[in-house]
């Protein structure tokens, strides 16, 4: 298995997942993706298929996580509701003891196979609408789009949707991954990992940043408003969201490919509204903070998948799930990889003087 699950060269913008440049990836199946970063390399053909029909096999969720789903409250976002699922479902994995390689896997590909499932289930739930069965025939993309809708997505949607997966789905040790690796490390089960990884991937200094970009976007409403918005911020000392991070002192290379989705979505909608506003807000961050202050201040991941939630009329309360969607896949590496050294994460205090 190759070393590196993730490489990032946080100066010239470069992001791998398993050597593999994310540019060279991303036209890739989610799945492809996932196998590549949990089994260490990429699929042959015979080995996706098998990987997406076990994926495909274990989307179902059963009644009694139907119950609990209901019993959310509907006003909560779907991570909360995404949290409290997955901690209740562990219990009805008969794999959720084994901690063999076999057992461990097939808790990975239920976990990874039902969180859009729960997801979709909850949305449409809190909205007083009938949850959408998953659709076997969909990829992982184009079905999550289908369950919350009731009807198949565009193509172009569809691909967008698996891309954002993608882009999702690994970052290093970034806070969230960082959470599921320590309780993996004391050798709690999957599960356990997972749901450590949403409550920290869920703040918005990291993966809640998106939904606030989205409210960003409709406060500042066109264009013509984006620069005071911005000033006034800068003038208040408060951060704008959506915008800078702790390894890329360039452009993140995510956000480069989200920026030229948002851009073909804006133009097959014909409508470049959203795009203008954000690349309006992108400007004067990158004229003021960083022409003018020299701070390395540019758009990261959060930033322009805000931006093609809003075309994709995927409201805020569903934009932090989704990046926990997608990234289940690189959390699960990290806890195997983990689980492999069997020795404890325990820092010293001091350390944290760093942080
Ligand atoms: C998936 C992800 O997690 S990607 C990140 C998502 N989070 C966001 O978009 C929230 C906004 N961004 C931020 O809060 C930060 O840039 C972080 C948390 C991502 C990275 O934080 P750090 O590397 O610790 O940088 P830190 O917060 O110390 O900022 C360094 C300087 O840049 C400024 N700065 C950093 N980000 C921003 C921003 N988004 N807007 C304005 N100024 C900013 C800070 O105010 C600080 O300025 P100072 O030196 O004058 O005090
Ligand atoms: O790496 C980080 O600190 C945050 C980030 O971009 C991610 O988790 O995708």
């Amino acid at each position: 298995m190759s070393k590196n699950i993730c490489f990032i060269d946080g100066l010239e913008g470069i992001l791998k997942y398993r050597d593999v440049d994310i540019n060279d990836l991303i036209d890739l199946p989610y799945d492809a993706v996932s196998y590549l970063l949990i089994q260490g390399e990429l699929p042959g053909e015979k080995e996706l298929a098998e990987y997406s029909a076990r994926l495909r096999a274990e989307r179902e969720i059963n009644r009694e996580v139907m119950d609990v789903i209901r019993m959310c409250n509907f006003n909560i976002d779907a991570m909360e509701a995404l949290r409290t699922v997955v901690s209740f479902i562990s219990q009805f994995d008969p794999d959720l003891n084994d901690s063999s390689q076999e057992g461990n896997m097939r808790k990975a590909i239920r976990l990874i196979a039902m969180l859009p499932t729960i997801v979709a289930a909850y949305y449409r739930t809190a909205n007083g609408k009938e949850p959408v069965p998953p659709d076997p025939s969909l990829s992982h993309g184009a079905n999550f789009l289908y369950m919350i809708r009731g009807s198949r997505p565009d193509p172009l949607e569809a691909e967008v949707m698996e891309k954002d997966f993608i882009l999702s789905a690994e970052h290093e040790l970034n806070a969230s991954t960082f959470s599921s690796r320590v309780t993996a490390s004391t050798l709690s089960d999957l599960y356990s990992a997972v749901v450590s990884g949403l409550c920290t991937l869920k703040g918005p200094l990291h993966g809640g940043a998106r939904a606030e970009v989205m409210t960003m976007l409709e406060e500042i409403g066109s264009p013509e408003n984006a620069e005071k918005f911005v000033l006034e911020k800068i003038e208040k000392r408060e951060k704008i969201m959506g915008f800078g991070h702790r390894v890329y002192k360039t452009y993140d290379p995510r956000g480069t490919i989200f920026k030229q989705l948002s851009m073909r979505l804006a133009e097959v909608k014909e409508d470049m509204h959203w795009y203008e506003t954000a690349e309006a807000i992108e400007n004067t961050v990158v004229r003021e903070l960083v022409e003018k202050r020299g701070k390395l201040i540019y758009p990261n991941v959060d930033f322009y998948s805000g931006v093609i939630y809003k075309y994709m009329e995927i409201p805020p309360q569903l934009a932090t799930s989704i990046f926990a969607i997608g990234r289940v896949s690189g959390w699960i590496a990290h806890c195997f990889e983990q689980y492999e050294k069997k020795k404890i994460i325990r820092p010293r205090a001091f350390m944290l003087d760093e942080c």
